[in-house]
């Protein structure tokens, strides 16, 4: 990829904010592109002003809680020699609770400005799951849009809008043919140079086809890109960012699927900010909204004015990540407990050395 400025990188206000005039004259930021176990993967403009794709290690995050690592989308400072001083705060964060049986947590993707939550006008549509990435991209405090797709293959797509519209009368939705570039365009407007946008759908919904209809002409760019890395060696950099025609930028990393909720609970609460509105008029303030007597929540289905599927739906979703949640806790207790047993481990093995 490359780049002259490092606004087409996503670079803005809110990131320079937070340098010093000093860090600025003596300082490189340089914008994460991926993440593989001990080497990061940037891109920026080196002290001579030309593009540079580098690879560090992880090594001077080893001590640093899991949140603290570098991830996707992130800006990292470096100083002259190119060399990693720290990272700068994020605007936003998408993080999840990693696959498997251990409750490790796992950032997804730092500063998003736009998701794309897609879907297509079939039996794929599914209000729960739009619900779980409302929520999510609310967490994150990242600005959604409804990408509702394969709008050709269906004769009435008004009830899959009708559908999303009632509850939420302000989201921006779009329906479109994803293989039409044309028909893509309706989504410029996010897409502008300096945005981040990412990508969020179920498989086969046509995310590639639209990143590929969103980068136009430069669609090959899709293909991992080797550059040159400081010391001449070539690499396969860039691999999840993606310029846009619009001169925006698309974050397309592979964690982004099988997202399941952590510490959401605000998220969860603004997306059903209905049910959260009723729950106030409940008798009990800390009604559960299941059994209690004079719940406004369950009155409110009972009149037909709340679907049960949506109540249903707020209840998973609230079990979901406080089970996630208090396991990822619980992770992160072990793993201090288990640090502190290193280091006693560590001190007496020192004692007994210095003993000898
Ligand atoms: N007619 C039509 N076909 C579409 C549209 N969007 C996607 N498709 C087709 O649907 C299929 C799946 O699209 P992909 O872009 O591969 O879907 P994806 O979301 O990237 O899927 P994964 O890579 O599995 O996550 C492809 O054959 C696309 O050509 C659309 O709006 N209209
Ligand atoms: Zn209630």
């Amino acid at each position: 990829m490359q780049i002259t400025h490092l606004h087409e990188l996503g670079w803005n206000h809110f990131f320079q904010s937070q340098l010093t005039l000093e860090a600025l004259a003596t300082s490189l930021p340089f914008r994460v592109t991926g993440v593989q176990r001990n080497l990061i993967e940037c891109l920026g403009l080196d002290a001579q002003g030309q593009a540079q794709s580098l690879q560090l290690s992880t090594y001077p995050w080893r001590h640093e809680a899991p949140e603290n690592h570098p991830t996707v989308g992130d800006w990292l400072l470096l100083d002259r020699d190119l060399q990693p001083l720290h990272l700068l705060e994020r605007k936003t964060l998408i993080k999840r609770r990693s696959a498997g049986s251990e409750a490790v947590l796992q950032l997804i993707a730092a500063n998003i400005d736009t998701l794309f939550v897609v879907t297509s006008c079939n039996e794929e549509f599914s209000l729960n799951r739009l619900e779980r990435y409302l929520a999510l991209a609310a967490e994150a405090a990242i600005d959604v849009v409804v990408v509702l797709t394969k709008k050709d293959l269906c004769a009435d797509t008004s009830e899959y809008v009708d559908a999303l519209r009632k509850p939420y009368p302000s989201l921006p939705i779009e329906v479109i043919n994803a293989t039409d570039a044309q028909d893509v365009a309706t989504l410029a407007m996010w897409c502008s140079s300096g945005q981040t946008i990412a990508l969020l759908g179920s498989s086969g919904v046509g995310k590639s086809t639209l990143l590929n209809s969103l980068q136009g002409d430069d669609g090959q760019a899709t293909a991992p890109i080797r550059e040159k890395d400081s010391k001449g060696r070539h690499t396969t950099t860039s691999r999840s960012l993606h310029r846009l025609q619009g001169g925006g930028i698309l974050l397309d990393t592979p964690g982004m699927r099988e997202l399941q909720m952590v510490d959401c609970e605000e998220g969860i609460q603004s997306t059903f900010a209905d049910i959260e509105q009723l729950a106030r008029q409940c008798h009990f303030h800390d009604c559960q909204h299941l059994a209690e007597p004079e719940c406004a929540v369950r009155q409110a289905v009972e009149a037909g004015k709340l679907e049960q599927r949506r109540l249903d739906n707020y209840h998973k979703l609230l079990a979901e990540q406080a089970r996630n949640s208090g396991s990822v806790a619980e992770r992160r207790e072990q793993d201090r407990a288990l640090g502190r047993f290193y280091k006693q481990a560590k001190a007496s093995a020192k004692r007994f050395k210095s003993r000898d």
